[in-house]
C-alpha cells in the first residue's frame, strides 16, 4: 500500500527488501548540527508546540488523561491502555533523558492537550555495533484528531529534535505493519483470574469445561517454590547488572545497559515494575533474576467491570534455576499481587516457558522497528532482546 509518509524516511522500504546489495547499517548520514532545522515543525493553525514536564503533577496528570482516553484499543475495543502517572514518569526519566523529547501539541485557544509524543536516550546494540538511539513512544492523537496527517508532524518534530542532540537512530515498536518491521512478535497470556477473563469476553470456557474446573487449571500455589527467590534490592544492582549484561550479548538487538540503567530500569517500584532475584543459600551469590512491570487497560464498555490489572514480562536471566520454574514463581507472585493476567512476548527465551506455563497465544502481533539502521534480513523473535514499554 502506499505510505506517502514513511515512503519518503529513512527505513528499510519494502521495495527494497529483496536487494540484498543495500549495506547493513545507518541508512543516510548524520546532518551536521548547524543543518538541523532549528525551529519547530508547522502545526495547523489552531494549535502550538509544548514541551511536557513530567515532573509537574498538573502537567503529568494531563498526559494521563490524554493517554487513558486516547491511546492504543484492541482490535475489537475491549481494552484500552492505562498507563498510571507513576508509570510515565518510570518510563520517561530514565538516567541521560530529555525533557525536551517529551512533546505535546495544545489547542491555542483552550490550552487542552490534544497530542503527544516521546523519545528517551537508549544505549541499543545491534550485532556488534553499540549505538546511542531514541526510544519513541507514546505517540498519541485525540480520538477527535485522527486522520488529518498529525502523527507525520509529530514523528518529524521528534526526529529534529532527536537529531539536535546528535543522536541519528532510533528503535519503535507498534501493532501495525509500517516500513519495515526487523521483526514481528506474538504476544501470550497467561491467565490468573480465569473468571474475571471470561465475564469480560477475553477468554472464553473451553469445551467440556466448567468454570470451576477453569479456575483450577488456573490455580497456582500460594508462595515462590524455589529456596532464596526474593524481592530484588538496591544491593543486588551489581550482580543483577553482571547477569543482564552477560545474557542480553546472545541476542542480535539488545540494550546495553549499565548499573545505573538496571537501578532505573530493575529495582522494584512499587506499582510500575518488580523483580525478584534468586540468592543461593550457600554462596549467598544472585544467580537468577526475574521482573515484570504493571500496565493496567480500562475494561472499555462492561458493566460490571473496568479495569484490568496486567502485568508483563519484563527481563528475565535464569542461569541456575530452570527458566521455567523461574517463571512459575513470577506467575505465582503475580497471583499474590492480584494481577488478572501475566503478558509475554515470544522475545528471548520465552518460547521455552509459554506453553509448558499454561500461556496462550493472543491474536495482536507487536512488529519492531529500526529508523535509519537497515539490517540484512528480519530477525526471529527469539533473536530479539529489547521490550520496549
Ligand atoms: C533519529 C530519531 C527518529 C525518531 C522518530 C522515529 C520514528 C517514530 C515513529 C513513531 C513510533 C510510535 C511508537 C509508539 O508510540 C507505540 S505504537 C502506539 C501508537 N499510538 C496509538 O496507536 C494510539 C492510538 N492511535 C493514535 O493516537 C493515532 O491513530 C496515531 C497517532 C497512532 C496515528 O494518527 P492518525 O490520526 O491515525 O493518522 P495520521 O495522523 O493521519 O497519519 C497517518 C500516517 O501515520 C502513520 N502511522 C499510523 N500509526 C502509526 C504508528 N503507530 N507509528 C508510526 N506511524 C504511524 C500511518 O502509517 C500514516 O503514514 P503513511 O501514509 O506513510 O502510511
Ligand atoms: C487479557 C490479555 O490482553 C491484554 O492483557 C491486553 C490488555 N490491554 C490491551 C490494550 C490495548 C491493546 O492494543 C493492542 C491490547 C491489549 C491487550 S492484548 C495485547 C497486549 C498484551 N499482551
Amino acid at each position: 500500500q502506499r505510505h506517502k509518509f514513511w515512503e519518503t524516511q529513512p527505513v528499510g522500504q519494502f521495495k527494497d527488501l529483496r536487494d540484498t546489495s543495500l549495506p547493513e547499517g545507518p541508512i543516510e548520514p548524520p546532518t551536521p548540527l548547524s543543518e538541523v532545522k532549528q525551529e519547530p515543525y508547522n502545526l495547523p493553525n489552531l494549535y502550538e508546540w509544548v514541551t511536557c514536564d513530567m515532573n509537574s503533577e498538573e502537567t503529568c496528570l494531563e498526559v494521563y488523561n490524554l493517554l487513558s482516553n486516547n491511546y492504543v484499543e484492541d482490535d475489537e475495543n475491549m481494552f484500552r491502555f492505562n498507563y498510571s502517572k507513576e508509570f510515565l514518569q518510570w518510563a520517561l526519566h530514565p538516567p541521560g533523558y530529555f525533557k525536551t523529547w517529551h512533546i505535546g501539541v495544545r489547542v491555542k485557544s483552550s490550552k487542552k492537550l490534544v497530542a503527544f509524543i516521546t523519545g528517551i536516550p537508549a544505549k541499543i546494540r545491534v550485532q556488534n555495533e553499540i549505538i546511542t538511539m531514541a526510544e519513541v513512544n507514546f505517540l498519541c492523537v485525540h480520538k477527535k484528531l485522527r486522520s488529518k496527517r498529525l502523527a507525520p508532524v509529530m514523528i518529524k518534530e521528534v526526529t529534529r529534535r532527536v537529531h539536535l542532540e546528535n543522536i541519528w537512530q532510533a528503535a519503535y515498536t507498534a501493532g501495525v505493519v509500517l516500513p519495515t518491521p526487523i521483526t514481528s512478535c506474538q504476544y501470550w497470556h497467561r491467565s490468573l483470574n480465569p473468571k474475571k477473563l471470561i465475564d469480560v469476553g477475553f477468554s472464553r470456557l473451553g469445551p467440556r469445561m466448567t468454570m470451576s474446573r477453569t479456575m483450577k487449571l488456573y490455580k497456582l500455589p500460594d508462595s515462590p517454590l524455589t529456596p532464596g527467590f526474593r524481592k530484588m534490592e538496591l544491593r543486588d544492582v551489581p550482580s543483577v547488572t553482571r547477569l543482564l549484561k552477560t545474557y542480553l550479548l546472545e541476542f542480535v538487538v539488545a540494550p546495553d545497559f549499565d548499573e545505573m540503567d538496571v537501578e532505573h530500569w530493575i529495582v522494584p517500584k512499587e506499582g510500575v515494575v518488580d523483580s525478584f532475584v534468586v540468592e543461593s543459600q550457600e554462596t549467598h551469590e544472585v544467580t537468577d533474576f526475574c521482573s515484570f512491570y504493571s500496565l493496567p487497560s480500562s475494561i472499555l464498555g462492561h458493566p460490571n467491570h473496568s479495569n484490568l490489572k496486567a502485568a508483563y514480562s519484563y527481563y528475565n536471566v535464569a542461569t541456575k534455576t530452570p527458566l521455567i520454574q523461574l517463571m512459575n514463581d513470577a506467575l505465582i507472585v503475580a497471583k499474590q499481587m492480584d494481577f488478572d493476567v501475566f503478558n509475554a512476548l515470544d522475545v528471548m527465551h520465552n518460547e521455552g516457558f509459554l506453553k509448558e506455563l499454561k500461556f496462550g497465544p493472543g491474536d495482536g502481533k507487536l512488529h519492531y522497528y529500526l529508523y535509519n539502521y537497515r539490517i540484512k534480513s528480519m530477525l526471529r523473535s527469539s533473536e530479539l532482546g529489547l521490550v520496549l514499554l
